[in-house]
């Protein structure tokens, strides 16, 4: 019956024209589209801040979108029912590959912001405001010193070579956006952009100070990946067909700190707050909600659990998560009453049992997330004397699902712990916490912690 429906475009009556392309996006997963595209979509100016999308590696999201004019329904999905809404802010999609279309958007003046969801690993970042070499970096820096417009793949070079374009059209100041769950994601932006340029052309650097503004963002609405029962609601409820509506909850927050040169939409009209510092934001955000979403992806799935709803309707990981907040909450400088009903509110979220938000997704990339969700509380709480059994937990989770136990593994980054967890336990257990943070394996009280978690989990 629904392959009658007509596959949605922009000749359906309820649909918004397409906007002229001021914005490049970088990253077109589900995120975006439910966070930075609805704000969009929402600010008073809307008609005049289109979105060129491309996608961060397989050209999925931009196959599936082309044919319907990038045109998606946001399924807002509250506890009671569905709010379903047809956004348009997507003017135009295309694959990571069209790389020369992408050099074309930057050369434009009219361009004025490139924004970022791509996940905290494609960065690339060695944490300290620099670089990692990796092999597809070498490889992409040997191919933009040759050609300023060759094909390239990571993220730093992407940047790069826009900016490379955009100086050499003369086309003006940019603003670079992060929105990934990376700390001080402006400046992690800044560092792998300028190392990647200092090594393709020093005069680039300095350009780049002078042109380039590098935002940092807090990001916060829980979306999860599009499942068939989503693409048939929609169907059902809509009078088109939709390839890829995105599923979303009800709450959304952004947190914005920038100069943006060249001009940005009223998003603060939609709801985003423009601050000097998102700082304190970002850490209650990364420390509380992704911190425990790490826990409960990694300790969480290995007690058999699959969704976050139902990890956090289980008494024991709910009290490790209110372990792990109670030692987050005193390094966090924000009133004692905000943190609280920022905690009630996330378990509110969480136990949302219409978002079935997949343990496995959150999983992902745990070399890169717990040393930026667990590690900062760690450390603090070790500085304070204490021994902190909820990031313990969290460490002792991930070194059993490293082990095979719990969601797959699916991180780039995991190799060399791959080797460590394979080490009898206190062994392993002195291992990561070494290669996590250089001189911590030898911290006998927090090394006991952990091993007390390994081996209870061992016998739940
Ligand atoms: N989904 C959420 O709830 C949520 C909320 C807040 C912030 N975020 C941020 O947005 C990011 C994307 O989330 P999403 O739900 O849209 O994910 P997604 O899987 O739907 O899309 C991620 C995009 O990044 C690309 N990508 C993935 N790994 C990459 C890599 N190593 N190098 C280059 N490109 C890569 C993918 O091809 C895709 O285009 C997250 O990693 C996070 O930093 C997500
Ligand atoms: O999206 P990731 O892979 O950075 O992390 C998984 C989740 O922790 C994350 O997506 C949260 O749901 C999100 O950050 C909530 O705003």
């Amino acid at each position: 019956m629904t392959t009658a429906l007509p596959r949605l475009s922009r000749s359906l009556p309820a649909a918004p024209p397409a906007a002229p392309i001021k914005i490049v996006h970088l990253g077109l997963g589900n995120f975006h589209r439910a966070h930075q595209a609805w704000y969009t979509a929402h600010a008073p100016d809307a008609s005049a801040w289109g979105i060129a999308a491309f996608t961060g590696r397989r050209p999925d999201a931009a196959l599936a979108l082309a044919p319907q004019d990038g045109l998606y329904t946001l399924i807002v999905k509250g506890p009671e029912g569905d709010r379903l809404e047809l956004l348009g802010a997507v003017s135009a999609v295309h694959a990571a590959g069209d790389h020369d279309t992408y050099l074309d958007y930057l050369r434009r003046s009219e361009v004025s912001l490139v924004t970022l969801t791509m996940t905290e690993a494609a960065y690339l970042s060695d944490g300290v405001g620099g670089l990692r070499r990796t092999p597809e970096v070498e490889q992409d820096l040997a191919s933009l010193r040759s050609d300023a417009s060759a094909a390239v793949v990571t993220l730093p070079a992407r940047l790069v070579a826009g900016l490379l374009a955009r100086r050499a059209a003369g086309a003006g100041p940019i603003t670079v956006l992060s929105c990934d769950n990376l700390p001080h994601n402006g400046s992690a932006t800044a560092g792998v952009v300028t190392a990647l340029a200092a090594g393709v052309d020093p005069s680039l650097v300095d350009w780049i100070s002078d042109h380039v503004d590098f935002a940092s963002s807090m990001v916060d609405r829980i979306t999860p990946a599009t499942t068939d029962g989503d693409r048939e609601l929609v169907a059902e409820r809509c009078s088109y067909l939709d390839a890829a509506p995105v599923p979303t909850e009800p709450f959304s927050e952004w947190v914005i700190a920038g100069s943006f040169p060249a001009g940005r939409p009223q998003w603060e009209a939609a709801g985003a707050q423009l601050v000097d510092d998102v700082t304190p934001y970002e850490q209650r955000k990364l420390w509380l909600l992704n911190g425990s979403h790490s826990l409960l992806a990694y300790a969480g799935s290995v007690r058999g659990h699959t969704y976050i709803d139902e990890a956090i309707a289980d008494p024991v990981c709910r009290g490790w998560v209110q372990a792990l907040w109670d030692e987050t909450v005193p390094h966090l400088p924000l009133p004692a009453e905000d943190l609280d009903s920022y905690r009630s509110a996330l378990l509110e979220r969480y136990a949302n049992p219409r978002i079935r938000h997949r343990l496995a997704q959150i999983a992902a990339d745990g070399s890169t997330k717990i040393a930026v969700r667990t590690l900062p509380v760690l450390r603090a709480e070790r500085a304070a004397g204490r021994v902190p059994v909820g990031c313990a937990t969290a460490i002792a989770g991930w070194i059993q699902h490293l082990r095979g136990a719990g969601v797959p593994v699916n991180d780039a980054g995991a190799e060399p712990y791959l080797g460590l967890v394979s080490l009898p336990d206190e062994a392993a257990v002195r291992g990561v916490l070494e290669l996590l943070d250089s001189g911590r394996g030898s911290d006998d009280e927090l090394v006991a912690a952990v091993l007390s978690r390994l081996h209870e989990r061992h016998h739940s």
